[in-house]
């Protein structure tokens, strides 16, 4: 993890996304590193305890609470689960799905999942979806309320993915609402040590490695793990399946957690992104580190380079 960071501290690729005004003000030269066993263990390198907004990388573990709420038959039948090949907040990738749905991943079936988190009312949703989000963390997650505000203020787009969803009957609440909801889990605190250990807990079969709480059923793990396999760096999706070999989830704010199944997870910040919104250093970081420990789940022994 050390040579990791040091490869890739100087790295100079990439752009802080300022579509969301609050995240233009991250520092391109945070850079941090966790990786967390089933065990409980942990290790750190760098800014792996510095608080960021989770923004999609909250996706998989949403999609996660509403498969232990639903089944995951039946998410699956109401959200899609095939990767989309486009970006994050692609209208287009719904338009042309004959049955009109994408996947848990991207902005569009991320905001209908949100939609199906069960409660009664907005704020009875949100505080189940929190709630169940920081047990994954082993800790109470907050909001960053100056992220929040900042896309609320900006988030049209999404606005209208969620009305053009319900016009669809692709929507399960009303969409101003869960527009907001999911607005609310993308500006949610974490650090890169607490994707780690909620990375950890996908991979132990929903075992939170700290707290020791089963929070979501095994068979859950394998469908988020599965989603996160084929769709979690949007576009680029392939590349890394080709390159790193597990499932991964990535967020605009610079995080990507990465889970090697029934072993661990790594967890890496760095705001700079690639074109499809994906963290430059976290993807090289990831990816040397999957050689180096030999974490592929394709290969049949660690390579080394
Ligand atoms: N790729 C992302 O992290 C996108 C999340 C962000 N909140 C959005 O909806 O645009």
């Amino acid at each position: 993890m050390e040579t990791a960071y040091a490869r890739f501290r100087d790295e100079r690729t990439g752009h802080v996304a300022d579509y969301i005004p609050a995240l233009a003000k991250a520092d391109p030269d945070a850079f941090g590193i966790c990786a967390a066993g089933t065990g409980g263990e942990s290790f750190a390198v760098g800014d792996a305890d510095v608080p960021f907004s989770i923004q999609s990388v909250s996706k998989p573990f949403v999609f996660a609470l509403v498969c232990e709420a639903l089944g995951a038959a039946e998410a699956a039948e109401r959200l899609g689960v095939d990767a989309t090949g486009m970006p994050f907040n692609s209208v287009m990738a719904l338009e042309l799905d004959a049955d009109r749905a994408t996947n848990p991943l991207v902005n569009s079936g991320a905001i209908a999942t949100t939609s199906l988190v069960p409660g009664a009312t907005v704020e009875e949703r949100w505080d189940r979806l929190r709630a169940g989000l920081s047990r994954f963390a082993g800790r109470a997650l907050a909001m960053d309320d100056d992220v929040y505000a900042s896309e609320a203020a900006t988030n049209l787009r999404n606005v209208g993915i969620a009305h053009l969803l319900r016009g669809y009957s692709r929507l399960f609440s009303d969409p101003d609402e869960a527009v907001d909801v999911y607005t609310r889990q993308c500006s949610l605190l974490v650090t890169a040590r607490d994707l780690a250990i909620m990375g950890a807990t996908l991979a132990g079969g929903g075992v939170q490695p700290v707290t020791g709480e089963q929070v979501i059923s095994p068979d859950t793990c394998r469908r988020v793990l599965a989603v996160m396999a084929t769709a979690g760096l949007y576009e680029r999706s392939g590349s890394w399946l080709y390159d790193v070999g597990l499932p991964g989830k990535s967020g605009v704010s610079g995080g990507i957690v990465t889970v090697s199944p029934g072993k661990g997870a790594v967890a890496v910040w760095s705001p700079p992104l690639d074109a499809a919104g994906n963290s430059v250093r976290g993807q090289l970081a990831t990816r040397f580190l999957s050689e180096r420990l030999g974490l592929n789940l394709f290969a049949s022994a660690a390579s080394r380079n």
